[in-house]
């Protein structure tokens, strides 16, 4: 098995808080991986590690074969959770601030994402509603040519039709499978036929994990899963 990510016994604290404790997990590579769990368990720190915007405390961890940090960034495309970014341009120069600045973005797949998504080029970002700008948030990571995308709840903000067209679209594109991407995301019930592989995490661990499809033949639906989990099941 290919590997994208690799931690051995990494330890996150906050303060006195622990944001992650023990994680050795190996993440594989071209795949479509959720990692999913509540509120507080650990996802966006997890996300934070592997770009190298907070260090571990202790333990190992390595993306794409390297330790994470700028220099290892220009092959990642990154979805912040609560991210707002391009507020003074168009779409359009939302695009061509891709094609000036982030690594692999591909402006003709941007605007094939744009239609496909129903996001009018020529609109200002800051006159965006919020699902409006959520979806450009999207476009702009998943046009780039990159080993890896790092999703962190992309479809907060999205209305229930346009999230199930979009993830449901998704399904259909992502199939070749070039890239990793990483998900995290609450809206397990639509999203769950996008995943390969899941990670559940719960208080800063990674309970259980596996191909999608040996989970669901052993525990039923994701949904019911996460359920169990976050109410203390640990699902095995
Ligand atoms: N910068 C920080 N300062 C203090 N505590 C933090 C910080 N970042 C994360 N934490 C704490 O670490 C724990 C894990 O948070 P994290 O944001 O990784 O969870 P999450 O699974 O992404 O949650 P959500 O689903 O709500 O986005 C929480 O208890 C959180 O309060």
């Amino acid at each position: 098995m290919d590997v994208v990510v690799r931690c051995q016994d990494v330890k996150k604290t906050f303060g006195t808080r622990t944001a992650l404790q023990d994680i050795t997990v190996k993440i594989p590579s071209h795949q479509v991986v959720g990692i999913l769990g509540p509120n507080g368990s650990g996802k966006s720190s997890l996300f934070r590690l592997i770009l190298g915007l907070n260090q571990p405390d202790s333990g190992e961890i390595s993306v794409l074969g390297r330790k994470p940090g700028w220099n290892n960034n220009h092959q990642i495309a990154y979805l912040p959770d609560r991210a707002r970014w391009y507020g003074d341009h168009t779409v359009e120069g939302a695009f061509q601030w891709g094609m000036d600045l982030l690594p692999g973005f591909d402006a003709s797949k941007a605007n094939e994402l744009a239609d496909w998504m129903e996001i009018d080029k020529k609109m200002r970002v800051d006159g965006m509603s919020k699902g409006q700008e959520a979806r450009l948030m999207l476009i702009m990571c998943l046009a780039r040519n990159v080993p890896l995308i790092v999703l962190d709840e992309p479809f907060t903000g999205i209305d229930t039709p346009s999230r199930e067209r979009i993830i449901d679209a998704l399904i259909d594109r992502v199939t070749e499978r070039e890239q990793t991407i990483l998900i995290s995301t609450h809206e397990i019930y639509e999203a769950e036929g996008l995943f390969d592989s899941v990670f559940f995490m719960n208080e800063g661990r990674v309970e259980l994990s596996g191909p999608a499809e040996e989970l669901r033949a052993k525990h039923g639906s994701m949904v019911e899963l996460v359920g169990k989990m976050s109410h203390g099941g640990r699902g095995r």
